[in-house]
């Protein structure tokens, strides 16, 4: 299994190894001790999967508030997505700034954001499929959104307004601007 440190160091590539044989491959996908090792020890409590039909749905950008923030470890099990990890922790001195890795069916590249980190991503292939470990349970009270294409943050999205598929919640989330100005703690942080 490989890690690499991205330009936000917290936010980690993970990449396990393949065993490929004439039927097909086996892989590891997770392993507590080696996630230890190189990442920390986080306890992941849920698993999720969700399933994207159309090429170009933007799902995100979200994150639950404290006491309830979320780290994330995603994979791409059927398809392809671009993957986005937005700093939010306040005072980080990379706030506002994020980092987007392609996740493929193909490639088993996995990404861990920790609690403090919007996440979002863009289906690349119809039916696409993410499956993701969390650190805490789903609390909808503490689930909070950025609009995916705040100006602000600038992430280059290979959709438009136009054309991303989007839930109306994520149609109408608030600019980080926006958010900054809200009482709750994001997460993280100074
Ligand atoms: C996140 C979540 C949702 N739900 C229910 C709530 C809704 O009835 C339904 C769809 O929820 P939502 O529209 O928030 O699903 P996504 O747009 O895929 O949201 C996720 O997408 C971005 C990329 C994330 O990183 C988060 O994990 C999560 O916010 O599933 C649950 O029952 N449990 C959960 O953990």
């Amino acid at each position: 299994m490989q890690f690499e440190r991205t330009k936000i160091p917290d936010v980690v590539l993970v990449t396990p190894q393949r065993n490929g044989d004439h039927r097909g491959y086996f892989s590891e996908t997770f392993r507590s001790d080696v996630f230890g090792q190189n990442i920390g020890a986080f306890n992941f409590v849920q698993d999720n999967q969700s399933l994207s039909v159309e090429a170009g749905t933007v799902r995100g950008l979200h994150f639950q508030i404290e006491p309830r923030a979320q780290g994330k470890l995603v994979r791409c099990i059927a398809g392809a997505i671009l993957d986005v990890a937005v700093d939010i922790r306040r005072g980080s001195p990379t706030f506002g700034q994020y980092v987007q890795a392609e996740l493929t069916a193909e490639n088993g590249c996995q990404v861990w954001l920790p609690a403090g980190f919007a996440h979002g991503f863009c289906t690349l292939q119809p039916n696409s499929v993410i499956s993701y470990k969390v650190t805490d349970y789903y609390s909808s009270d503490h689930d909070r959104g950025i609009l995916w294409n705040d100006p602000e943050l600038n992430i280059i999205w290979p959709v438009t307004a136009e054309s991303a598929v989007l839930s109306q919640k994520d149609r109408m989330q608030p600019r980080l601007a926006e958010l900054e100005t809200t009482s709750f703690t994001i997460a993280g942080g100074s």
